[in-house]
């Protein structure tokens, strides 16, 4: 992956990954008067489709298309049974060019990196971090951050648990990257923050990610009555999650919307993002990195690199100079390594 020319070098110009247009090719056949349907359900292969009509249809992926080429959130032409009358089944012959694809890494058995796209269409990316109980990780934030910069979704960072611990520390480190930061309260029987996480998701198709026990579960069920998301369990041999399925679904919100939960974003390898894509990803350090020496590797051991005197700059008040260090950890770590499952 190349970083696209935006006609500046300026590192505070985002770069998003374009949208590819694939040319159609004369010998396919032209479905563009197809009735359109939404993949808000997948499950080994099965389909569910929300129809612009609004009725609900089953379906699977027409021979044609390769496996994986259909995804929670895609937006599909469909041909076939689409009355959505039981035992029917209609065929997706064709998937619509998306506006974003969040993906992910991972490493298969013979150690080669896989890259997976696992949700189309998403616009926000929902960091979800306990205050407590699991502790805060902000090596973790970073990932998703780098993750969803590169999939071109916008990011809220939802912090929950707050009867349990205090959102200042987190604040500080994420607020100045203008990063909107929530706090909820889903103790027993309470309910704080839930209705100002609704409105801001409202209209949005959003994904909650976040470790196991941080109170995903739970808060979904505040955002979507009746969502029957099973909470609290862990899995006891794996001591993971329970997510031991393979479906995806999306869920729509009162006033319009949708929340995707799937199992994909359990694991959350960085391995197929590039380096200028993870530096972008930092906007306050990348502005640092461009008065780094040319092939800089910006790594702890590397020569001149621009971050070691940024985080040692004399006169810095002390939560400012924690900030720039433990932005540049992280950064560095992420660039060490981006290969890691998100429970790790
Ligand atoms: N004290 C407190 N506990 C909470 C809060 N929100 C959730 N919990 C508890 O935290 C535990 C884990 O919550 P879940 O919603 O299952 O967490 P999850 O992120 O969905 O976990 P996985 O499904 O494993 O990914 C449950 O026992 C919840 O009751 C909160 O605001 N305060
Ligand atoms: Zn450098």
């Amino acid at each position: 992956m190349s970083r696209r020319d935006t006609g500046t070098d300026d590192p505070r110009v985002k770069v998003r990954p374009g949208k590819r247009s694939r040319p159609r090719s004369k010998l396919r056949p032209d479905y563009s008067d197809r009735p359109i349907g939404h993949v808000i359900g997948v499950d080994r292969g099965r389909f569910r489709l929300r129809m612009e009509s609004g009725e609900n249809v089953d379906a699977i992926k027409a021979k044609e298309l390769p496996k994986g080429s259909v995804i929670i959130g895609d937006r599909v032409r469909v041909t076939g049974d689409v009355s959505g009358r039981p035992d029917t089944l209609a065929r997706v012959v064709e998937v619509l060019e998306r506006t974003s694809v969040l993906r992910r890494s991972s490493e298969d058995r013979d150690v080669r990196v896989v890259e997976k796209a696992i949700i189309a269409n998403a616009d926000l990316m929902v960091i979800v971090v306990a205050l407590a109980d699991p502790p805060p990780r902000p090596r973790m934030i970073d990932r998703c951050l780098v993750a969803a910069f590169a999939a071109g979704m916008d990011t809220l960072l939802c912090l929950t648990k707050a009867d349990l611990g205090e959102p200042d520390d987190l604040r500080v480190l994420y607020e100045p990257l203008g990063v909107p930061v929530m706090v909820t309260s889903l103790a027993e029987g309470t309910e704080q923050g839930v209705s100002l996480v609704r409105d801001y998701l409202t209209d949005h198709t959003s994904v909650l990610v976040g470790h196991s026990g941080v109170g995903k579960s739970t808060l979904l069920n505040a955002l979507i009555p009746g969502a029957g998301r099973s909470t609290g369990a862990v899995n006891e041999v794996t001591g993971r999650g329970r997510h031991t399925s393979t479906s995806a679904v999306a869920m729509e919100l009162p006033e319009g919307g949708w929340v995707v939960d799937t199992p994909g974003v359990r694991s959350f390898g960085l391995a197929h993002i590039d380096v200028d894509t993870v530096i972008a990803a930092f906007p306050d350090v990348a502005e640092v990195i461009d008065t780094c020496p040319r092939g800089c590797t910006h790594e702890a051991d590397a020569p001149d690199c621009a971050l070691d005197p940024w985080m040692k700059e004399a006169g810095l008040e002390e939560p400012e100079r924690l900030r720039r260090v433990a932005r540049v950890e992280s950064l560095r770590r992420l660039l060490a390594s981006r290969i890691d499952e998100l429970d790790s």
